[in-house]
């Protein structure tokens, strides 16, 4: 698949490194998105294929059922479709790097032994793909040392209930992640995924089966000293169905500052930002109301 494929989208070819770095280190940068090819000695084509059906059948489980998903950090449990979000709901959990969080959100959904066991199995591939993709970032930098060891990873399915009536209203508002890093596995039929440049205009993302994307999102920003970009996107309906989409989001440090490499940071690139945990963060944007990124204008070094 190449960009002209993709609206202009970067493609990352995950079997063309080191060659790719610098293309890599552009796409944060500029787009704070990418999609990835040729991944499958990470996380194997059946096993997405999997998964999706796992998720599918957990997504159609009664109401009841999924109310059992509770939160345990704000946002991280079910969803109900809602007057913002009327199109959307979502089951999820905080950490899949904990075998612990993972086992609980699957006995609150009643999963089978072969739910469970697919399940386990994607957290651990999709966890180990991103440390490698952060890795490579780190490495397309020019970074010593290995970043993001022992970062919770939130983890999300969507579900957009589209039918030929709300054709045009909105599926997810526009948003910004307040992850690092988010590797969404996007429905492969039904697009209205749309990302925003820095321009403000839109880029449709359409479906492309068999490839993964990545969005980079508040950390990211913060992480880098303001080089990446944390992209703005949202989900319209533009076409009947129901889609489906699995988002696992490498969040930030459990529980130190976000810290920004030394490689980053010089007398003509000032820190830009005050040090603060993930947390910290999270709690801001969530009691201000302040989703696509302006929370960060709260916490610059000269605001
Ligand atoms: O469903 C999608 O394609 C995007 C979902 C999303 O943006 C999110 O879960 O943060
Ligand atoms: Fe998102």
């Amino acid at each position: 698949m190449a960009e002209s494929e993709s609206n202009g989208l970067p493609v990352i070819d995950m079997q063309d490194f080191p060659g790719q770095l610098s293309k890599l280190i552009e796409a944060c940068e500029e787009w704070g998105c990418f999609r990835i090819v040729n991944f499958q000695n990470f996380v194997p084509q059946s096993l997405m294929h999997e998964m999706k059906g796992v998720v599918r059948s957990l997504l159609d489980l009664p109401i009841e059922i999924k109310r059992r998903n509770v939160d345990v950090i704000a946002g991280s449990g079910y969803m109900a479709p809602s007057k913002i979000n009327p199109l959307y709901e979502a089951l999820g959990l905080y950490d899949m790097t904990s075998a612990q969080h993972v086992d609980a959100f699957c006995t609150q959904l009643d999963a089978a032994p072969h739910q469970r066991q697919t399940f386990v199995r994607y957290a651990r591939a999709v966890h180990e793909f991103m440390m490698d993709i952060g890795h490579k970032i780190g490495e397309g930098l020019g970074l010593k040392g290995v970043p993001f060891v022992g970062w919770p990873c939130q983890f999300r399915i969507n579900k957009y209930t589209f039918t030929s009536e709300s054709v045009g209203s909105s599926g997810v508002q526009l948003h910004t992640d307040s992850s690092f890093l988010t590797v969404l596995q996007d429905d492969e039929i039904i697009g209205g995924l749309e990302v925003m440049r820095k321009s403000g205009t839109f880029v449709a993302i359409d479906p492309c089966p068999e490839t993964l994307l990545v969005n980079l999102g508040d950390i990211a920003a913060v992480w880098s000293n303001g080089r990446f970009c944390n992209v703005k996107h949202r989900v319209l309906c533009k076409e009947a169905g129901i889609r489906v989409s699995i988002a696992s989001f490498l969040l930030g440090p459990k529980e130190t500052a976000v810290e920004t490499p030394p490689e980053l940071v010089d007398s003509e690139h000032p820190p830009l930002y005050i040090p603060f945990t993930y947390e910290e963060f999270r709690k801001l944007r969530i009691s201000k109301k302040l989703h696509t990124g302006e929370a960060l204008d709260l916490l610059r070094t000269e605001s």
